[in-house]
């Protein structure tokens, strides 16, 4: 019988830290996801194996700002390393210190950065998925991140997506200069802004970057609708692409990484749990989140929303819904989950879409925005981000 070592789907991405190559085994990363992948969350999808789990984006300016809850938002959880970290700045000058602080502090051992926010609060200031349109402000603030990041041996990474909308395709060109400026990866998000997360993401442009990128040897990353390991698995097959980004897959099924893994090493298992083992997860899920809020009405607020992920695709009264988009204690979330009866996975429904599928229109730009991308431009921004 092969081993799984000879089965194996990818090599590992090779990570450069300050203590050594860190290998991302299998490469396979939790997608940064603002009000979603904190230390709580990271922690649950860690216990299910796979490479590396990407921290909320934090902006630079709140993070030199020192704004409490934005030290909270990048604080490591349990023994999680490396400690990887999403910046989002606007301004070279920002992105840079920022970078410093993180470096000078021992803040992270690694760095994304976030050019892919489709939300029109961000584009049409410039921000977000419109920025890289602007080549020379998109080069400086990557530089700027490499740059001062190098010094204490951080690696940088981008996540970015296609471009504006059909017309405004700016990856290649924003992907080869980041390489060029020596980033560890680029990760391209297979949608436009003007897409949002409507319909299916294009993989082609994943197979078209990583033509692009081969003279560089700097690894692309694929990320859009990876639901299952197998979708994982088609997603390298289809596009070359060195390594998988996980998003709404994991929402109510942190367990798609043990998936991803077992697919990666050539198995074919499918992890489905019953509703009860499911139910197992949503209270571990609970106490991880009160620990992280240090308050069971905070955490458990924040819980609610990931209440129906879980139960998405179960048979549940939609009464026992209500109820568990409710809870505000421990006790009630354990005397709820003790009325859901155990069933299987539900395979069809269960791996539907969760979490954001905004449908597309336009972004909004600022007036005259597609005129030159040449333009040197001065933006501030930042306090309009949301995620992205
Ligand atoms: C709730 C939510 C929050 C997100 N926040 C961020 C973010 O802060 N930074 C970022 O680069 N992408 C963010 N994204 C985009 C995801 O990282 C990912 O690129 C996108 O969901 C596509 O991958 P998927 O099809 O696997 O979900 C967010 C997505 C969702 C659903």
């Amino acid at each position: 019988m092969a081993s799984a070592t000879s089965t194996r789907l990818l090599a590992p991405l090779q990570l450069p830290l300050k203590d050594g190559v860190h290998l991302v085994d299998p490469p396979v990363v939790l997608a940064p996801m603002a009000g979603i992948t904190n230390a709580a969350f990271r922690m649950l999808c860690r216990e299910q194996g796979a490479g590396l789990f990407v921290s909320e984006m934090v902006t630079a300016r709140a993070l030199l700002e020192r704004i409490p809850e934005t030290l909270r938002m990048i604080e490591p959880g349990a023994g999680e390393w490396p400690r990887s970290v999403q910046l989002y700045s606007v301004d070279p000058h920002h992105m840079g210190e920022a970078v410093k602080m993180i470096g000078r502090e021992n803040l992270a051992d690694h760095i994304d950065m976030n050019f892919g926010c489709p939300v029109p609060k961000v584009t049409r200031k410039g921000g977000g998925a419109a920025l890289p349109f602007k080549r020379n402000l998109f080069r400086e603030i990557v530089k700027a991140a490499v740059e001062n990041a190098k010094p204490y041996g951080i690696p940088v990474t981008v996540k970015m997506r296609i471009g504006i909308d059909t017309d405004h395709h700016t990856y290649l060109e924003a992907a080869k200069s980041a390489a060029d400026l020596g980033v560890a990866w680029v990760a391209l998000h297979a949608r436009t802004a003007q897409q949002m997360y409507e319909g299916k993401a294009d993989w082609s442009a994943i197979k078209n970057l990583v033509e692009h990128l081969k003279p560089t040897g700097v690894p692309v990353l694929g990320n859009g609708d990876i639901w299952s390991g197998a979708d994982g698995v088609e997603m390298v097959r289809q596009t070359g692409c060195a390594g998988v980004v996980v998003g709404r897959g994991c929402l109510g099924r942190p367990w798609l990484f043990a998936d991803l893994v077992d697919a990666f090493n050539g198995g074919d298992k499918r992890v489905l749990p019953t509703l009860h083992e499911v139910r197992e997860v949503m209270f571990r899920h609970g106490e991880l989140i009160v620990d992280y809020f240090e308050s069971e009405d905070r955490g458990c607020r924040d819980l609610r929303k990931h209440m129906a992920w879980y139960l998405k695709g179960f048979s549940v009264h939609s009464e026992l819904r209500r109820q568990f988009g409710m809870v505000g204690s421990l006790t009630e979330l354990r005397s709820l989950l003790d009325q859901l009866d155990d069933q299987p996975y539900p395979v069809e429904i269960g791996d539907k879409p969760r979490g954001r599928t905004s449908s597309g229109r336009p972004p909004t730009l600022p007036d005259g925005w597609l005129n030159d991308p040449d333009e040197m431009i001065t933006l501030d921004v930042e306090d309009m981000f949301s995620g992205g």
